[in-house]
Order: structure tokens, then C-alpha cells, then sequence
């Protein structure tokens, strides 16, 4: 299972609104250069709920192709049940090493449902399955208990921040899951995950600054609080005031950040997402020129 810093690349589309396939390897491989640990393909970012199943499969084919095993890659399944069954199954056959279970879509779930619906999906193929708790789903401990006990259940990514919740869930279930930080921004919080021991996080700015995300990930290992505190406040906590500005700017500020550092993607994303206004792009090339000049890569 991966662990440290996880890239979560995006679903570039070119000018025709098609996937751009060599944009899409572009940031695969400038990710690679960054040393994550592992690719999670076609999940949050990745606009999982707007791509066609031919585009999903040929994003996971470039990403096996060109991560060439070099790290684990997973992909993203959920929404509707059968799309996410067919999805597995197509992931399973396709060479992933495992897939991230995203929530279901338009209905909330009893726990019982909550729990036969990630069952189904984790139990569908013999790979590693990633609970992921975000949008409508909130796991009570037992429910999560009864998951880990299936043997191909094999980590927990939060997408919620409850922090009394999780705290339980941590204690209550330990090691038999590699428990993840899977919050949109989730630097913004993965000092307070660290000590709950989530040792791993979905850095969406890995994408455009990655030796920030690897500056930041070492000072909170080596508890260094001034380092800390200094990227929160010149580089992390003013990106996150633009990410808030809109909903779904999640996804299309990694697209404008990757636009300013001159990366290969393209700004456009499918509706309901909207591209970033050109008042945010300004504000985040203000602060990513700030970003460069004090912290250069090295
Ligand atoms: O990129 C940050 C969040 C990534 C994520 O959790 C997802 O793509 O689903």
C-alpha cells in the first residue's frame, strides 16, 4: 500500500473537449520526476463522473504504460453500482494494483446500505480496495469495522474532516487499514491527520509545485514547526483561500496552477465544474511567483 505523498493527476481535455492524451502522460510523468508514491487515475481530479468509459480505460493504459510499475497505480469506481462493478472488473483486468472506492451518487445510504455497497464493489475483484469517505458518506465504526474485515479491503482515505469521527475510527480499527488524507486541500490539515496517524495524503498541488508538497510532508515527519508555519502562511493557506472561492475549483485550480507553471493541460473541465475566473487565476499566479522566488525547487 502507498504511503507519504499520493499524485492524483488531472483529466487534461484539449480545445475539442476530447482527452488529451499527451497532455494527460505530460503530468503523469512530471509527477513520476516528483517521486510520489503512487498515481490514483480518473478519481476526484481526475473528473471520474464526466469521463467515458473509453477515456477511463485510456487513462489507465497510459498510466500502466508509463509508470511501467514503477509505482503502485490505482483507479477511481463508484457512482452507480453496475458502473462501478464493470469498472472494477475492467480495472482488475486492465492491471491496476488496486482502486480508491468513491461514494455513490444522488442517493444517501443507510449504514447498512453504505456497507453492502462498498462490499459489493471490494469483493467484486481480488484487488486492493481504498474506502473513500467524502461527499454523502459518513462511516459509523462498526459499519467500517465490518469492511476491514474483508480481505481485500486494505486502506481508508477520509474526504469528510470530522475529526471526532476519525479519531474513533483510528483507535477503534488501527492497523488493519492504511488510513489516508483525503481532503481537497489536504496539506491544509495533514499536520492534525499526522498525529492521528494518517501517514499518507492526496496532495492536489503535487501537480504544479510538488517540492512544496515534498518541503511541507518532511517538516511535518521531522516536526520542524517553523517550516510548518511559514509555508501555511506564504504558500498553503492563500491557494486554499482561492480553492474556496468556488465549488469544484478543487479540480480546475490544479488545472490553472499547472497552466501558470507552464505544464501541458489545459484549463478546460466538463460542467458542473467551471474553469477558474481570471480574478482567481491572477490571485494564484501572485502567490505562485511569491512561491517560486522564496522557495525555489531545488
Ligand atoms: O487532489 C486532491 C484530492 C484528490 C482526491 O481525493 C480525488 O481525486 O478523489
Amino acid at each position: 500500500m502507498p504511503s507519504g505523498i499520493l499524485g492524483f493527476p488531472v483529466a487534461p481535455f484539449a480545445q475539442n473537449g476530447k482527452l488529451d492524451e499527451n497532455a494527460f502522460a505530460a503530468n503523469l510523468n512530471f509527477l513520476l520526476d516528483a517521486e510520489v508514491s503512487s498515481l490514483f487515475i480518473a478519481c476526484g481530479s481526475g473528473e471520474y463522473q464526466s469521463l467515458t468509459r473509453s477515456e477511463y480505460q485510456q487513462m489507465i493504459e497510459i498510466a500502466l504504460s508509463i509508470t511501467d510499475m514503477k509505482v503502485p497505480v490505482f483507479s477511481g469506481v463508484g457512482g452507480q453500482l453496475e458502473q462501478a462493478l464493470d469498472l472494477a472488473q475492467l480495472s482488475q483486468n486492465l492491471g491496476v494494483d488496486g482502486y480508491l472506492i468513491l461514494p455513490p451518487y444522488l442517493v444517501h445510504g443507510e449504514q447498512e446500505g453504505l456497507y453492502q455497497y462498498y462490499k459489493l464493489i471490494a469483493e467484486s475483484t481480488d484487488l486492493q480496495a481504498i474506502i473513500y469517505q467524502r461527499d454523502s458518506v459518513v462511516f459509523q465504526t462498526e459499519t467500517l469495522k465490518k469492511l476491514a474485515q474483508i480481505p481485500q479491503v486494505v486502506g481508508f482515505k477520509d474526504g469528510r474532516g470530522i475529526m471526532e469521527q476519525i479519531t474513533e475510527l483510528k483507535q477503534e480499527i488501527g492497523n488493519e487499514l492504511v488510513w489516508m488524507n483525503g481532503l481537497p486541500f489536504a496539506e491544509i490539515t495533514q499536520p492534525i491527520y499526522h498525529s492521528l496517524g494518517f501517514q499518507s495524503y492526496s496532495s492536489a498541488i503535487s501537480n504544479y509545485i510538488p517540492h512544496i508538497s515534498k518541503l511541507f510532508y518532511q517538516a511535518i515527519q521531522q516536526d520542524d514547526r517553523k517550516t510548518i508555519t511559514t509555508l501555511y502562511q506564504e504558500v498553503l493557506l492563500p491557494i486554499n483561500r482561492v480553492r474556496k472561492k468556488r465549488a469544484g475549483y478543487a479540480v480546475s485550480l490544479i488545472k490553472s496552477g499547472m497552466e501558470i507553471m507552464g505544464l501541458p493541460v489545459g484549463e478546460s473541465v466538463r460542467a458542473p465544474l467551471i474553469p477558474v475566473e481570471k480574478e482567481h487565476y491572477q490571485e494564484l499566479a501572485a502567490i505562485l511567483t511569491h512561491t517560486m522566488d522564496r522557495f525555489p525547487p531545488t
